[in-house]
């Protein structure tokens, strides 16, 4: 069952498009990631969703019941105020019932990872605090929908994986759309790829379907040393890239089939030290998708 669909969604800044006649839906309990360059229109996008920005034109259709949370890119605290006082203030005024909003803060809090932290001035917090507490403000009110906008990209390696943790946690019970720029998370916590570009949305479909469509097959093969491996490609017929001690030969209709390929590495010997099949990984698509191809 789709949660929200969007049509023909669109944002001129006089005679800019920021966003270009996107259509997309979400459908219930699943994970959306939007990825696209600097300036393709994701922020203006999840803005616009997120009820901040009017549409120029277009349409957002979804049922008015459904709780909302919404992460921006840079969020701002009061800084003044501590991380309890912060969330208990974006409780109430998400709605939660004024009984139940000490509780719900300190429970968010806890699950983002801020426990240590309730009591502490937000002015205080590092970027990786400030992130989680972004995170606490938009689900403290339990939305059926979250929308986040680069909520990993700020952080490190080790931060970017306790969020991506936390997010897939709640992916049971909620939709989320979250925009990245890291296509590793992209591929970790995705159900719908949205490839926007110049706010087009140039490509769209699970990671398989995406992955499907660009497919193109290379067997990575590692030489003992770089010079055995230029010499392999030196005098191989098939287009081949090296770098350092491998070579990566593209499998097409045109090029090698697998038997010709362990031909020519029976023939190589023991200067082989490795073959592997590689497929195109989202970062490759996102570059042929991005470079307009
Ligand atoms: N308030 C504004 N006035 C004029 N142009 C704007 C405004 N906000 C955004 N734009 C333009 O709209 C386009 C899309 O910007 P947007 O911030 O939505 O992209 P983005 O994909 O979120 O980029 P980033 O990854 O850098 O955050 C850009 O060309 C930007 O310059």
């Amino acid at each position: 069952m789709s949660l929200l669909d969007v049509k023909n969604l669109t944002k001129r800044y006089r005679r800019d498009l920021a966003v270009d006649h996107l259509s997309f839906s979400l459908q219930q309990h699943t994970a959306t990631a939007l990825i696209g360059p600097n300036g393709a229109g994701k922020t203006t996008a999840l803005s616009m969703l997120a009820g901040l920005l009017k549409p120029t034109t277009g349409s957002i259709t979804w049922d008015h019941t459904t709780g909302v949370g919404f992460l921006p890119q840079h969020p701002r605290f009061f800084p003044w105020l501590t991380a309890l006082e912060f969330t208990e203030m974006a409780a109430k005024l998400s709605g939660v019932e004024a009984k139940k909003v000490r509780q719900q803060a300190t429970r968010t809090l806890e699950f983002v990872g801020l426990a240590p932290a309730l009591n502490k001035k937000t002015g205080t917090f590092s970027g990786g605090m400030k992130q989680r507490l972004g995170l606490a403000q938009a689900i403290v009110h339990q939305p059926e929908l979250l929308l986040l906008d680069e909520p990993v990209s700020a952080l490190d390696p080790a931060g970017r994986r306790e969020i991506m943790n936390l997010l897939k946690s709640l992916q049971q019970d909620t939709t989320i759309l979250y925009s990245t720029h890291i296509l590793n998370d992209a591929e970790e916590m995705t159900d719908q790829l949205l490839f926007l570009q110049q706010g087009k949305l140039v490509e769209k479909g699970s990671l398989e379907e995406v992955k499907e469509r660009y497919a193109e097959p290379r067997i990575r093969i590692h030489f003992q040393t770089a010079e055995d491996a230029g010499g392999f490609s030196r005098h191989m017929p098939w287009e081949a890239v090296q770098n350092g001690n491998r070579i990566d030969v593209a499998v097409t209709a045109k090029g090698p089939g697998m038997q010709e390929i362990l031909t020519a590495l029976t023939a190589a010997g023991d200067k082989v030290v490795g073959v592997e099949r590689q497929t195109a990984s989202l970062e490759d698509i996102f570059m042929k998708v991005a470079g307009g191809r």
